[in-house]
């Protein structure tokens, strides 16, 4: 059975949690394929595009940038990957056939990497995307804004959809992005969201544990 794996780009800011990280995708069975968000190293460029005037599309292409040094960061210290970060979905798909591991950062302008998960998980086949995010769960409202803001372990789509207010601009895209629910939902594909400073979560995930929220179709 495949997987598919996000890893927001917060984690590649811990040079301690990429490397247990590593050591994690290392021991899974079966194929793997993992997509890297931007992190602190996105924003940073971001922040000096934005504040230089330059367009919306080239602070979306200089997170990407960011995103596939991150998946770089990571291909180098995995024993059976794909040695470059694809950056397209036929490139992740021609990659697939012959390596345990595949890695990819961002594919285009107007999304973010949590679409490029989406779509790997649509294409691979697998039936779970497992997003190690920057949160440990989903709430009923940000946390960081709404201190009343209600954990969410169990949730479906249409409810997941009504809670997101994610922005669609460079370096925002909080959490999930429209576009990523969507393609999820069509293939009834299941996420979990979990906290990205706990690796172990994903081999929990496996034992058929939910230690964050779990959303489905
Ligand atoms: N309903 C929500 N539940 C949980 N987190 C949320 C929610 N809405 C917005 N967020 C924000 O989403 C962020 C997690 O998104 P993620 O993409 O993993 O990290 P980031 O975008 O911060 O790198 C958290 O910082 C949290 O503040
Ligand atoms: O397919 C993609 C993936 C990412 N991004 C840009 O790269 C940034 C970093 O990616 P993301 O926000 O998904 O990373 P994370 O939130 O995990 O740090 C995004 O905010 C977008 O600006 C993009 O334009 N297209």
């Amino acid at each position: 059975m495949a997987l598919v794996i996000k890893l927001s780009g917060r984690i590649f800011d811990d040079e301690e949690l990429v490397l247990r990280y590593a050591s994690v995708i290392n021991k899974l069975p079966g194929k793997i394929g993992v997509v890297a968000g931007g992190g602190e190293l996105a924003r940073r460029y971001i922040a000096v595009a934005r504040r230089g005037g330059a367009s919306n599309t080239f602070q979306d292409l200089l997170g990407i940038y960011a995103s596939r040094l991150n998946a770089l960061l990571l291909i180098s210290l995995l024993r059976d990957a794909y040695p470059r970060v694809p950056a397209t979905l036929e490139e992740f798909l021609a990659a697939w056939g012959g390596h345990k591991v595949v890695v990819a950062g961002g594919f285009q302008p107007g999304q973010s990497t949590a679409t490029v998960a989406a779509l790997v998980a649509e294409a691979v086949g697998s039936p779970v995307l497992l997003n190690a995010a920057n949160i440990d769960a989903v709430y009923s409202d940000d946390p960081r804004r709404n201190p009343n803001a209600r954990r969410i372990p169990e949730m479906r789509y249409d409810e997941f959809e009504k809670i997101l207010h994610s922005s669609a601009l460079p370096g925002g895209y909080e959490l999930m992005d429209v576009w990523s629910l969507s393609i999820l939902r069509r293939n009834c594909i299941t996420t979990y969201v979990f906290d990205g400073r706990r690796p172990d979560h994903i081999e929990a995930i496996a034992r058929g544990e939910n230690p964050g929220s779990r959303i489905t179709c």
